[in-house]
């Protein structure tokens, strides 16, 4: 007897906790639910990454090369020789790497040398953003240049 009451007593409790179980369940399902939904999110959005912003206004027709003399009076000590005046055209090496694979130290390590110019941030334009066509990329990268 007191085996079987306490067997009824172990399914009871047994049945008790399944219940509870249940209510449990049922009350993660709406947490679970969120959680999936900003992973899902994530996943669709910052995986892949995005292009950046649309470009900036079209790039404007290449001004005539200056004569030599005047891009050497521009390379005087401490003037950065990419922020003066000059022609806009293209960027003469593009740096391409997988990812985590080190190409935004390559890039601030190239950037410290006085004759390189750089964006500051990554156009992604071969990986992301290439449907938006040459237009866009030639907003994006082109520099102001001084010959
Ligand atoms: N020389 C060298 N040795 C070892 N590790 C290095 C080196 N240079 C960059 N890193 C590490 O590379 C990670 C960034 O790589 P990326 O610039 O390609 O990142 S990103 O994919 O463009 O976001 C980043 O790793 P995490 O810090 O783990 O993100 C950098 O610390």
């Amino acid at each position: 007897m007191a085996g079987s009451g306490g067997l009824g007593g172990g399914a009871g409790d047994l049945q008790g906790a399944g219940t509870g179980q249940g209510t449990a369940l049922r009350a993660l399902r709406a947490p679970l639910a969120l959680v999936v939904l900003l992973l899902s999110a994530y996943c669709l959005f910052a995986l892949p990454g995005r292009c950046p912003p649309a470009a900036r206004a079209p790039a404007p027709v290449p001004a005539p090369a200056e004569p030599p003399h005047t891009s050497l009076r521009l390379r005087a000590p401490g003037l950065p020789v990419a922020s003066g005046p000059g022609r806009r055209r293209f960027p003469q090496a593009l740096i391409v790497g997988v990812k985590k694979g080190g190409t935004r130290a390559l890039l601030e390590f190239l950037r410290l040398h006085p004759d390189v110019r750089a964006l500051g941030s990554e156009p992604h334009f071969f990986d992301r953003c290439y449907d938006r066509g040459l237009a866009w990329y030639r907003g994006w990268v082109m520099f102001q240049h001084v010959s």
